[in-house]
């Protein structure tokens, strides 16, 4: 096995699906309150979660779906602790956290309403790097009476921003649906896909409760824990519609350790809830979580590690 860094990327070359070579890259899904995110999403994934990860830098996002049509897989990425309400030090922090995904993914997906375009909206767009392909999703096209005033309005959205493509539609559409992942195809960079196609499996599962503990693990204590922080999974019982989880979060140094438990265990505890909260959502199944957390200084330095840490 050759040593892999956790944080770096690596790919492998593309297979072919019927002649044509395998696609795959990160999408991420971003705007203001209310545009239609949540729909888009649901309508571009459905019900479909597959998360059997072989590429070690997608960890380091929270994947909310993944799509794969023919011979491209879209991965779709959470951006976490979007906050564009109010400007405060942690939001600011937050929204450091925000550019750095956004800068990590192939395509950002900027929603605004379709005619519309509010401080509120420019905030958003503020926070979307120079230079990343970004498309423009002018939402809810059905609730625009008179198709002609759009024009004018997408050639005012063209001065603010290089933006890729212009894609006016509408989220509850299907037909719209299907024409967004023909469009966004091309930006998928020719490579292996990182996920199978298959259903959620018991090692999927594990994986998705990795994430979604180093998720709040991140979103709990800011941006003061490095990344190279890791959530392991000791123990998985399925009872019937029970699942008993423990688990093992990773620091390099006691320090971290410490900021993570907080003050009589409080914010440990507060991680603790929010996932497992999070994950009987997802399971739809009762959760019994115990976190750990273990001080392994230098972790990520030997093969050994990565290896026992599921980085293969
Ligand atoms: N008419 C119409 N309504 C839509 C469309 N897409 C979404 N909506 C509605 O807009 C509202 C907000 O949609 P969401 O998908 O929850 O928006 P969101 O951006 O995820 O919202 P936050 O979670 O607040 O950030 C819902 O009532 C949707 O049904 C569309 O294409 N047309």
């Amino acid at each position: 096995m050759t040593h892999v860094e956790p944080d770096q990327p690596f790919s492998l070359p593309p297979s072919e699906v019927d002649g044509q070579p395998t696609r795959c890259g990160l999408i991420a899904i971003v705007g203001r309150p209310n545009v239609g995110k949540s729909t888009l999403m649901n309508a571009l994934v459905g019900q479909k979660i597959s998360i059997t990860s072989k590429k070690a830098q997608t960890t380091r996002h929270r994947i909310t779906g993944v799509r794969t049509v023919d011979e491209a897989q879209f991965v779709f990425v959470d951006t976490p602790g979007f906050q564009v309400k109010h400007a405060n030090p942690l939001n600011r922090t937050l929204n450091r956290t925000v550019q750095s995904t956004l800068s990590d993914v192939d395509i950002v997906l900027f929603l605004v309403e379709a005619g519309r375009f509010g401080m509120d909206d420019a905030k958003v767009l503020a926070l979307i790097p120079e230079g990343k392909p970004c498309v423009l999703i002018a939402n809810k096209l059905d609730t625009v009476q008179r198709r002609a005033d759009l024009l004018p309005w997408l050639k005012s959205m063209q001065e603010r921003h290089a933006f890729s493509e212009f894609v006016p539609m509408s989220a509850q559409k299907q037909a719209d649906v299907d024409r967004l992942f023909a469009i966004l195809k091309p930006y998928l960079p020719q490579q292996e896909w990182f996920y199978d196609e298959d259903a959620l499996t018991d090692r999927s599962e594990k994986f998705l409760a990795s994430e979604i503990i180093r998720e709040k693990l991140f979103r709990l204590t800011g941006d003061e824990l490095p990344y190279t922080s890791t959530v392991v999974i000791d123990k998985w019982d399925e009872e019937g519609a029970l699942r008993r989880i423990a688990a093992t979060i990773v620091v390099e140094r006691d320090a971290h350790k410490g900021m993570i438990i907080g003050e009589k265990g409080e914010r440990l505890k507060r991680i603790g809830t929010e996932a497992r909260q999070e994950l009987e959502r997802l399971m739809e199944a009762k959760v019994f979580l115990e976190l750990f957390v273990k001080v392994r200084s230098g972790w990520a330095a030997t093969e050994e590690h990565l290896r026992s840490y599921g980085y293969e």
